[in-house]
C-alpha cells in the first residue's frame, strides 16, 4: 500500500500553465497552498497567487528567470495536435523539452512531472486494458504522438537520484472537462456542420475519456509521492476515469446533453479509414495551392473505430490514484460548462 509523503516545498512552476489542463492544475495547485508560477508563450487568464511568465519553453534564459526558486515543475504545454506541424512538434517536444530539463538542472529543480499521453503506445489497432509494459509505439499514429514518445523517453531518463533530479511522467488518455478547447468544440462544430450522423465501425469500441480533475489529480499525486525511495521514479503512469466507454456513446451522451443528435447510421472502419487517407493525401499535396483540414483525420478516425483503453493498477498501486470525479458526473458538468454551444445557440 503506498504512503503519501507531504512534499517539502510547496513552490511550483506549471510550463504549459495557459492551456487547457494547466489551469486546471494550477487552480487546484492554489487550493492545496502550492506557491504557483506560469511559463507560458501566451497568457490566457489573471488569477491571485499567480505570477506568470510569458515565454517560448525553448528559451532557456526565460525558463531560468521563471525557475528561481521553484522545487517542482509540471511540463504540460505542447502544440495542439490538429495543428499538424512535424517541425514545430519537434522544435517544442523534442527540443523543447531537451531545454527544459537543461533549465531545471541548472535552477536546482528537484522533481519534474511530465505530462505525456497514454497514445505513446497505440499503434490505431486495438489495446485492451493495456498496461504500462507495453512497447512504444513504432508506428504511431501521427506526428505529435512520435514526438510525444521522445519527450517522454528524455524525461524519464534524465532521472537521476544522485543528482538530486527525479522525474516521472503521467500518460492520462482523452481528457475532457470544462475550458476544453478540443474534444466538445470539434465534436459541436462537427455536428453543426451536419457530420455527426455516422458512427465508424459497428460502435462498440471501448475508449478511456478522462475527466480533467482527475488528470490533475495523478498529476499532483506523483508530485507528492516522487521521493528518492519512492518507486515511481523514472516511471509512466497511466492516468485514466478506470471507466472505458463505448467511443460512440460517451460522443452521444455529449452531444444529446447538448440538444444535438446522437450519430446513428453505421459505416465500415476501414471505408472510412481509407477516405480519410486519401483525403489527408490530397491536403497534403495541395497545401501550396489551397489550404484545406479535414475533419476526419487517419488519426481521429483510428482513434474513434477502436478499442484502447488502459490500466491504472500500477498508479493505484504505487499512489494510491482513484478516480475523484466519475464519467457521468464529469459528462454532466462538461456539458453545463458549454451553454454557448448548445444546439440553437
Ligand atoms: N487533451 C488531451 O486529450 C490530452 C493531452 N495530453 C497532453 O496534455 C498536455 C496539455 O494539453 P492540453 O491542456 O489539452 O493542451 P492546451 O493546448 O490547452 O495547452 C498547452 C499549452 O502549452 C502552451 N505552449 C505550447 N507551445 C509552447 C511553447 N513553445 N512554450 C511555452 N508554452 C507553450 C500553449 O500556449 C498552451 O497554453 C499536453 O502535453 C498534451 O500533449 C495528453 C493526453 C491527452
Ligand atoms: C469523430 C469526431 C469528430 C470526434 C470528435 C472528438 C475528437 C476531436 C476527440 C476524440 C478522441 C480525442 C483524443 C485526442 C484529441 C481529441 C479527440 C481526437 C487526443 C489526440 C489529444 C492528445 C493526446 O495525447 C491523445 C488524445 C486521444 C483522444
Amino acid at each position: 500500500m503506498a504512503t503519501r509523503i507531504r512534499p517539502s516545498s510547496k513552490r511550483c512552476a506549471v510550463i504549459g500553465g495557459s492551456g487547457f489542463l494547466g489551469r486546471h492544475l494550477v487552480e487546484k495547485l492554489l487550493d492545496k497552498g502550492y506557491t504557483v508560477s506560469v511559463f507560458d508563450i501566451r497568457q490566457s487568464y489573471e488569477l491571485p497567487g499567480v505570477t506568470f511568465h510569458q515565454g517560448d519553453l525553448c528559451d532557456k534564459l526565460g525558463l531560468l528567470t521563471a525557475l528561481r526558486d521553484v522545487s517542482l515543475v509540471f511540463h504540460c504545454a505542447s502544440p495542439a495536435p490538429a495543428s499538424d506541424n512535424k517541425a514545430l512538434f519537434e522544435r517544442v517536444n523534442i527540443q523543447g523539452t531537451k531545454t527544459v530539463i537543461e533549465a531545471c538542472t541548472e535552477a536546482g529543480v528537484q522533481k519534474m512531472v511530465l505530462t505525456s499521453s497514454a497514445s505513446v503506445v497505440f499503434e490505431g489497432t486495438d489495446i485492451k486494458n493495456g498496461s504500462e509494459e507495453l512497447p512504444y509505439a513504432k508506428k504511431p499514429i501521427d506526428y505529435y504522438t512520435q514526438t510525444k514518445i521522445e519527450q517522454e523517453k528524455l524525461v524519464l531518463k534524465a532521472c537521476n537520484k544522485d543528482r538530486g533530479f527525479l522525474t516521472v511522467a503521467i500518460r492520462p488518455h482523452g481528457i475532457f472537462g470544462p475550458r476544453d478547447p478540443q474534444l466538445v468544440p470539434i465534436l459541436v462544430d462537427t455536428a453543426r456542420r451536419g457530420k455527426m450522423k455516422f458512427i465508424i465501425g459497428d460502435g462498440s469500441n471501448l475508449v478511456d475519456f478522462t475527466y480533467v480533475e482527475n488528470v490533475v489529480h495523478g498529476h499532483i499525486l506523483a508530485a507528492e509521492f516522487l521521493r528518492p525511495e519512492s518507486p515511481i521514479c523514472g516511471k509512466a503512469y497511466h492516468i485514466t476515469n478506470d471507466e472505458p466507454v463505448r467511443f460512440w456513446d460517451f460522443m452521444s451522451d455529449m452531444l444529446v446533453g447538448l440538444g444535438y443528435a446522437a450519430p446513428r447510421y453505421h459505416l465500415p472502419y476501414f471505408l472510412v479509414y481509407g477516405l480519410a487517407l486519401l483525403l489527408w493525401l490530397l491536403s497534403v499535396l495541395l497545401r501550396p495551392l489551397v489550404a484545406f483540414k479535414p475533419t476526419f483525420t487517419p488519426m481521429r478516425v483510428a482513434l474513434a473505430g477502436t478499442h484502447h483503453f488502459y490500466s491504472v493498477s500500477k498508479a493505484k498501486q504505487d499512489m494510491g490514484y482513484k478516480p475523484l470525479v466519475s464519467l457521468k458526473d464529469g459528462i454532466k458538468r462538461t456539458v453545463e460548462s458549454y451553454p454557448h454551444l448548445r444546439h440553437g445557440v
